[in-house]
């Protein structure tokens, strides 16, 4: 049996810290590296990327949409590297955020199958259709040893209009829709949890060491390093946070230590703010190596 994303992930943030550098070829960014916004300047600005961190790096980010909008030639640039980031040992997280009703989600979930064109290690998901209409990609994943990441309490301003709506259950019990979320990809990382059963017992967790409990589930849950407070409680969570939102839109290492602490493990994400140093892959790697030290410090 393969190792599950989960134990890969913590394997590759052993060796190579926990820094993931996300690859968005924004247009503005290509012209800023010389490259025509285009099939050909995206491959030119993906290959530099991805040869100058792939053997560096725990984790690439290749969000899809840059992909998506040079059609079906984009997609085969997009191909090309993810094999060769994979092969290079970074794990590759597709940030598609794709969420469906379960037949159709469980087509996106191929990307987590081997023979996929374009198989990856995670997959960015939505959970706005219903934690359950994401069980096929779940099942997908422990099938593959894939992982997936729950956007929960996104970096966006604006993210708690929804994410911070109440939520009645059994009782008088009320949680906000992103603790909903947080809680189903606990129990996912509770062997024999299914959607609709009673939450895990907490009591057991809350006596260990790390608030989030062990760290090597494969499911993992997006939270903003823009907040201003955690506002999710992560206990016992039992995987990976994705935290996006550093550099660019203005959040900081401190900010990650503020909102989690030095629990669990939390994978900060940047992309704007290393691509901004190319297209000199010796740049790239000391904008990589930068926000490594400073997470790190
Ligand atoms: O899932 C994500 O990665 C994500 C979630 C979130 O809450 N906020 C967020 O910015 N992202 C993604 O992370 C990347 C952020 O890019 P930078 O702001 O340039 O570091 C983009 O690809 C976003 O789509």
């Amino acid at each position: 049996m393969t190792a599950t994303f989960g134990q890969r992930l913590a394997g590759a943030v052993a060796a190579r810290g926990p820094l993931c550098v996300g690859i968005d070829p924004h247009a503005p960014l290509l012209e800023r590296w010389g490259l025509p916004d285009s099939a050909d300047g995206l491959a030119r600005f993906t290959d530099t990327v991805v040869d100058a961190l792939a053997g560096t790096v725990a984790v690439l980010k290749p969000q899809l949409a840059f992909y998506e909008r040079h059609g079906s030639r984009g997609l085969a640039v997009l191909e090309d590297a993810v094999g060769r980031a994979r092969a290079a040992g970074a794990l590759v997280l597709l940030d598609a955020k794709r969420g469906d009703i379960g037949s159709t989600m469980d087509a996106y979930a191929d990307y987590l199958r081997p023979d996929h064109p374009l198989a990856v290690d995670a997959l960015t998901v939505s959970p706005y259709l219903g934690p359950g209409s994401l069980q096929p990609a779940v099942d997908t994943a422990r099938q593959h040893g894939g992982g997936l990441f729950v956007l929960a309490r996104t970096s966006n301003p604006d993210a708690g209009t929804l994410q911070h709506a109440v939520v009645r259950g059994p009782g008088a019990s009320e949680r906000s829709v992103a603790q909903v979320v947080v809680d189903t990809v606990r129990g996912w990382n509770t062997p024999g949890w299914v959607v609709g059963d009673p939450l895990p017992d907490l009591g057991a967790v809350r006596d260990q060491a790390s608030r989030f409990g062990p760290t090597t589930g494969s499911f993992g849950v997006v939270v903003g390093a823009t907040l201003r407070e955690l506002d999710v409680d992560l206990t016992g969570l039992g995987g990976p946070v994705l935290a996006p939102g550093l550099g660019a839109q203005g959040g900081s290492p401190a900010d990650l230590r503020r909102l989690f602490g030095r629990d669990g493990a939390v994978v900060p994400t940047v992309s704007r703010d290393v691509l901004g140093a190319g297209p000199d892959p010796a740049a790239l790697r000391a904008a990589a190596a930068r926000w490594a030290g400073e997470l790190a410090a």
